[in-house]
Parts: structure tokens; sequence; C-alpha cells
């Protein structure tokens, strides 16, 4: 603990020798931050994090970085063996390129500039490209399977078309691995910022200590640099956002004028209290896929069920817009489409203008969508291999598991679970080649832990959203039904039917942070 405590400082020391500083005002020699914030541990909201050193005040300056203390690939280039062996590699990605980067300033050891940097990013990531096969299993839903498998994909493709160029830069064999590739690239992943002369972003020393809050949040109208490095801006397509301004998102970002990454207090701050950026907007699968983490609560999530072929093709609506809300309303786009769909064909071109603006067409077309969304989510639940109540109870013996200091007690426990629990264990014992009791407190099985952890909360989330939209339907059926306009009488008995399923199926308290 002590000696961690001394590796921050001199970390400290160090960046504040280069110029990072919390303070516009004073410099101390000593350390860059205590101004404005300091480094603090946030158990549940991301780990090590910056808190707020004092009151800090909306748009306030929290941190500067200086372009000379950023990790990019132009900087690590100034080496010039490097720079040359990079050049005869023309067809590696800017991103590989700062992977190659990073990987070489390990294998320098000490000896390396960025050694006081270096030697405090995470040993490890939990991004979906690091995810073994069970981790991806457990995700359990089609599309974010496949959002793992794809990455897993990539990121091997990605290794081995740029390990001629490690082996030629006579890495140690260690650094050769797919194992460290995955490492560097989730270090790139997740800690990267935008800036504009590279793609790939840039490895901010200090600045990277911020944890993740979803945009959205602070009043509207906060106007700053942008700092999308992985995503996207917004690009809801729902009601009343056709039009917004372009509001940026983010709140940090690199400043021309002063030749310096600059960030920016989003909102007003209490001392102590986690002062967090926002990468950008994220689903939960985003955040998982990029920073591999997700959010209990996300304003920006989006639920996919299957959707019949001739939903899609009675819209010119795109896929990726027919979604579910995290409250569990279905989209504006998703609405419209449904409405055109339930609408007989040869109708459907007098009614296309009022769907597309967001209008309900008539009581019955509004019944019968909610009464097919309903059901459609009740089918996409029911598919799963587990149910809610099942996962809850999976998640809190993760949980404990998570806590043992006994490997005998743990895989006593454990085997007492039966079930997901079991085969984790025996795909566990296979990666391994020993026996899990013997292995279970290891770093490395704590992260293949945390990873199972992750997917089997992704999933949750995931049905708790479609259980929210069952629910969100019965709702409209009934008070569309109470206006007493051509609501039929079967149509009542099923939307409580509904609810009733709706009901008996519980979503944990961890889960709902309530
Ligand atoms: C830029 S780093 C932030 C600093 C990081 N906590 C550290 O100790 O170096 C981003 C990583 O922090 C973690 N993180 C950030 N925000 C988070 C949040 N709201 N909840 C959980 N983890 C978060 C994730 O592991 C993510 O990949």
């Amino acid at each position: 603990m002590e000696q961690e405590q001394g590796e921050l400082d001199s970390f400290l020391k160090w960046a504040a020798e280069l110029g990072i500083s919390d303070s516009l005002q004073s410099q101390n020699p000593s350390s860059c931050l205590g101004h404005s914030v300091i480094v603090s541990h946030f158990p549940h909201a991301g780990g090590r994090g910056l808190a707020a050193a004092r009151d800090l005040r909306r748009g306030e300056l929290v941190l500067r970085v200086p372009k000379s203390a950023l990790l990019t690939s132009e900087s690590v280039m100034k080496d010039e063996s490097l720079s040359l062996a990079l050049k005869s590699h023309p067809s590696l990605t800017p991103t590989q390129m700062l992977t190659v980067c990073l990987l070489y300033e390990i294998n320098k050891g000490k000896s390396s500039w960025w050694h006081p940097y270096l030697i405090h990013l995470p040993r490890s990531y939990e991004i979906l490209a690091a995810f073994g096969e069970f981790e991806v299993q457990a995700l359990q839903v089609d599309y974010a399977v496949w959002a793992a498998k794809k990455a897993v994909t990539k990121a091997k493709s990605q290794w081995k078309e740029a390990r001629k160029l490690m082996e030629e830069l006579k890495f140690k064999p260690k650094l050769l691995t797919l194992r460290a590739w995955l490492w560097a690239s989730g270090t790139i992943s997740s800690r990267t910022l935008h800036i504009p002369w590279d793609e790939a972003g840039c490895l901010c020393p200090v600045g990277d200590l911020f944890n993740y809050a979803a945009p959205g949040d602070e009043p509207n109208g906060f106007e700053n640099v942008d700092l999308l490095q992985n995503g996207d801006a917004a690009d809801d397509m729902d009601a009343g956002q056709f039009d917004a301004p372009s509001w940026r998102l983010t709140d940090g970002g690199f400043e021309e004028d002063v030749t310096a990454y600059c960030f920016y207090a989003r909102k007003n701050y209490k001392m102590g209290e986690q002062v967090l950026l926002s990468y950008g907007t994220y689903t939960n699968l985003e955040l998982l896929e990029h920073y591999g983490f997700l959010l209990y609560e996300n304003p920006n999530d989006k639920v996919f069920v299957p959707l019949e072929d001739d939903i899609y093709s009675s819209t010119s609506w795109p896929k990726d817009s027919l979604y579910i809300h995290e409250t569990g309303k279905p989209s504006f786009a998703l609405l419209s489409a449904l409405r055109l769909w339930a609408t007989p064909a040869n109708q459907r071109r007098s009614v296309g203008q009022l769907a597309y603006s967001g209008s309900q067409l008539s009581l019955d077309n509004e019944i019968s969508i909610m009464k097919w969304t309903s059901n459609n989510c009740l089918d996409a639940l029911k598919s799963l291999p587990t149910s809610i109540e099942e996962d809850s109870l999976l998640l809190s013996a993760i949980e404990k598991f998570q806590d043992y200091d006994d490997p005998v007690e743990w895989s006593k426990t454990a085997l007492s679970y039966g079930g997901e629990v079991c085969a984790f264990l025996e795909a566990f014992d296979q990666q391994n080649g020993k026996s899990s009791v013997d292995l279970v407190l290891s770093n490395r099985n704590r992260m293949l832990i945390d990873r199972w952890k992750l997917a089997v909360q992704w999933r949750l989330r995931y049905k708790k959203v479609l259980v929210d939209c069952i629910s969100y339907c019965c709702k409209r059926i009934n008070s569309l039904s109470d206006q007493g306009v051509s609501a039929q009488d079967g149509e009542h008995l099923g939307s409580s039917e509904l609810v009733t399923k709706v009901n008996s199926m519980s979503i944990p308290q961890s889960l709902t942070g309530s």
C-alpha cells in the first residue's frame, strides 16, 4: 500500500515536471494535482478516478496536459529505428501503429521516457475483444454474441498483421503474444482521447484518470471541445432531436491555442465528489466493447429485438433506429415503422406522412402495435436460456465468489450452484489445464470471473428493458382502451395477462441500483 502511494506520488511529480497541472495560477513542483482534483478510489464507479479537491464550478478548467506530455504515434516515432520500421509497414492502420508504439515503449522497460506513466496502466481489461468463448456465449443475445465474436476476431487479425513488424523490432517474446496485443489494444481502446492530427488518438497521462458518466445528466448546452474517440455523436432518431443544434457532448479536448489537452468541470461538484468525463454517447454493448464496463443506468442504452423481415421492408427507417430505449419505450422510428407495418399495404401510402411524423394512426392500429410489441418482447425473453430470476441468483453467486479468499470454500460453494457455474468451472479448468481450486485466487482468474459477471450483467439489463417495454405497452393498451373507442375485450384481457407475467419477473435490487 505504502509502495503504491510512493509510486503514485512520483508519477504525479513526474507529471508536474512535464507541465501537467490542475491549476492555472500556481505550479506545485511536487505534484500536478491538489488544487482542483486529486486521485481517489470509487469502488462502484470506475475504481481509481479523480475527485474534486475543492468545490468546483461548472465550466471551470480542472486539468491541462501539454502536447509534449501526450503519448502519440508521432511522439514515439521520434525514435528513428521505430520510425523507419513503421514506414516499411504502410498497410497498418493508425490504431495498429499506436498499439505497436505502446508495446515498443513497454519493451524498453525502465529506459522508456514514459515509464513512470506506463507502470500505472491497468494490468488487464474487460473489453469484448478479451472475452473467451465462455464469456461470449454468456451474453446469450444473438447480436451481442456476434459483436463479441467480431471484436475477438478483429483483434486476432490485427495482431497477426502487426506481428512481423514487432519481430523486426525485436520485442521480447512475451510482448509478441496475442495476450500482450490484447492488453495494448485494450489500453488504446479504453484510454485514448481524440486529437485532430491522428485518428488513433493519444494517451494522456493523468487526463486518462477521469472515469465516465454518460452525457445527458448535465444541463443542456454545455459546449466544449470534442473528445469522441470511439464514439459517434448522438444519432438518436427520436422526435425533437432532429432539429437539435449539434451541441457538443463532451467536456475535454485538445486546444490548439494553448497546445494542450484541457478538461473542464461539466457541472458543479462538491469537494470529494468524483469528477467525471463524458467520453461520448454509448449503449451498454458499446461501453463493454470499447471500455470494458457498463452502466446500470445508461440513458443512451438501446435494446434490439428480432423483427420480422417485412417490418424492415415496409419502412425506410434504418435498422439501427428500430430499438427500445432503456426506459422500455420503443424508439420513435420503431413506433413509426410498426404503425405503418400494421396498416394494410394498400393504405400505407395515404398514412405515410402521418406515420413518419410520429403520429398515432388510429386507436386500433396503436393497440395492435402495442400488443404485438409486448408479445414480441415476451417471445424474445422466452427464447433466452435463462430467466431474470436465474440471472439474478447467478449474479449474487458470482459476487460471493469475488469476495472469497479461501479457494476450497470457493469451489465448494461454486459446485453447489450447478448449471452455468459448473460450466464456467469446466471451461476455466480447460483453459488453465489445472484445477480451478488451485488457481482461483490468481489475478488472471479473478479477471475471468469479472468478464463473466459483465456478460451476465449485460444480459440481465437487456431482459429488464424488455420487461419494462412490456410494462410500457400494457399501460398504453389500458389507457387507450380506457378511451373507450374501438378497444376490443380480448385486447384488455391480453394486456392484463401480460401485466401478470411482467409482475412475476423480478429485477434484483443490485441491478436496478435502488
Ligand atoms: C480512461 S480510464 C479511467 C480511469 C481508470 N479507472 C483507471 O484506473 O485508470 C477508463 C476505464 O475506467 C473504467 N471506468 C470508467 N468509468 C467507469 C464507470 N462509470 N463505471 C465503471 N468503470 C468505469 C473502465 O475500466 C474504463 O475502461
